[in-house]
């Protein structure tokens, strides 16, 4: 495990949006990185910082940022950052950072367009760190070959928040073999300027688009393992061929409800699942087990990594999204009603900050990881 002995220059791609302000209050006290080039769309480039922002947080420009010109998204303009992350409306965002991994810049990717690649890892990082091992054969795939450019993106933000109690639950007690989400999703989730007012006030909109679909996948591909593959997989990278490492589903059945509700922020998950095994833990067995959850993450010394990964909270009306979401600066998840199912066999509620865990949070444990690991030279 490797820690950087001096500031680690970083980017932000996206930087004046939603999930890109929530990375600039981040990295702007942040332990390892400094903040070092700033990109978004047109609309932005060339103004400082915070002349094109409309800043939403409830705390300050960081002074650090106010006057940085925002850039053009284009790699030369990114070349002097070890790291790059990435907050790009997913329209733009599949050109933007295939250019960037192009030109050996490590981009660290909150948009949807790389999740479903079989050479890109989906990494939610308090759950499956592990699929790192998939960056080599990603730069393998190039001609000449990546030396330091890679994408690694993150989950969708109700993916991220449900997936962590479910990875805990994997992990004290076997596998489950059903799971079934019912979301209510703060607006911020649709970035800004987001919901019209006058759909969002006073209403429950039952329909987010293609949601439920990227809840149920990047689930399976989250908790399924990487593992090498057989030789009818193998591929031929400059005349030699080699084995290459594979995701595989896991087989859990899982089906996802989606709904947007009038929160500001704070995706709120009714969650019930099935164990496979025979008879079940009970609700205290599982109560424990979410309690003591450590990720790996944690133990291998991430900065931004939660104290407590999952909380779990004894009132009967808790977690909230107003009184839970800022616990430990929104990233870990908060879970409570943990209780028998008479269809599954436990039942809970999961609170999740979609812009702190649910997206910049989880991309910077991320990076910080693959410093850890040496993906990223420092
Ligand atoms: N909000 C959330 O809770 C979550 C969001 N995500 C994902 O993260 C990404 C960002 O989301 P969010 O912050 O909510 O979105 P916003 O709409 O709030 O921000 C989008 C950003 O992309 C920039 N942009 C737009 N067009 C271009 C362009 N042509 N070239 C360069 N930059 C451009 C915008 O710049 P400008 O201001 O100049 O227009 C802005 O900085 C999306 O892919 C989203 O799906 C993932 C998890 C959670
Ligand atoms: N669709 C999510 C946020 C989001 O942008 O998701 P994704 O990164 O999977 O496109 C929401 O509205 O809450």
């Amino acid at each position: 495990m490797q820690q950087p002995t001096s500031p680690v220059p970083v980017g932000i791609l996206g930087a004046t949006g939603t999930v890109g302000q929530r990375f600039i209050t981040l990295l702007s006290t942040h332990p390892w990185f400094t903040i070092h080039a700033l990109g978004a769309s047109p609309r932005s480039v060339g103004k400082a910082y915070k002349d094109a922002v409309k800043w939403k947080q409830t705390t300050p420009i960081p002074h650090i940022v106010e006057g940085i010109v925002v850039k053009t998204c284009e790699a030369k303009e990114f070349q002097d950052c070890k790291i790059v992350f990435s907050g790009l409306d997913s329209d733009v965002a599949g050109e933007i950072e295939e250019e960037f991994r192009a030109a050996n810049l490590a981009v660290f990717s909150n948009s949807k367009n790389y999740r479903k690649d079989p050479n890109v890892p989906l990494i939610v990082p308090l759950v499956n760190p592990s699929h790192f091992s998939m960056i080599p054969q990603q730069q393998a795939l190039f001609s000449p070959p990546l030396t330091s450019g890679f994408i690694v993106t993150n989950a969708n933000c109700s993916t991220t928040g449900y997936v962590i109690p479910l990875h805990a639950l994997e992990k004290a007690f076997g596998p489950l073999e059903a799971a079934l989400v019912t979301t209510m999703q703060a607006i911020s989730g649709a970035g800004y300027p987001g919901v019209a007012s006058l759909d969002i006030m006073d209403n429950v909109v039952p329909y987010i688009s293609g949601e439920e679909e990227k809840i149920e996948w990047e689930t399976l591909k989250i908790l399924g393992g990487v593992a090498e593959s057989d030789s009818t997989e193998a591929h031929a990278i400059g005349g030699v061929l080699k084995s290459f490492d594979m995701h595989s589903q896991h087989p859990l059945r899982v089906s996802a409800s989606c709904n947007r509700v009038p929160v500001i922020d704070g995706h709120t998950e009714c969650v019930s699942v099935r164990f496979h095994r025979r008879p079940p833990p009970s609700p205290q067995q599982v109560r424990e087990a979410l309690a003591a959850f450590t990720p790996t993450a944690q133990t291998s010394g991430a900065p931004s990594c939660p104290r407590h990964a999952i909380v779990v909270h004894e009132e009967p009306d808790r977690p909230q999204p107003r009184l839970d979401r800022y616990f430990q600066d929104g990233a870990g998840v908060s879970v409570g009603r943990i209780r028998q199912c008479q269809v599954l066999d436990i039942k809970f509620v999961v609170l999740a900050n979609n812009v702190s865990i649910g997206a910049a949070t989880s991309s910077i444990i991320n990076a910080e990881l693959a410093v850890l690991k040496g993906v990223v030279r420092v």
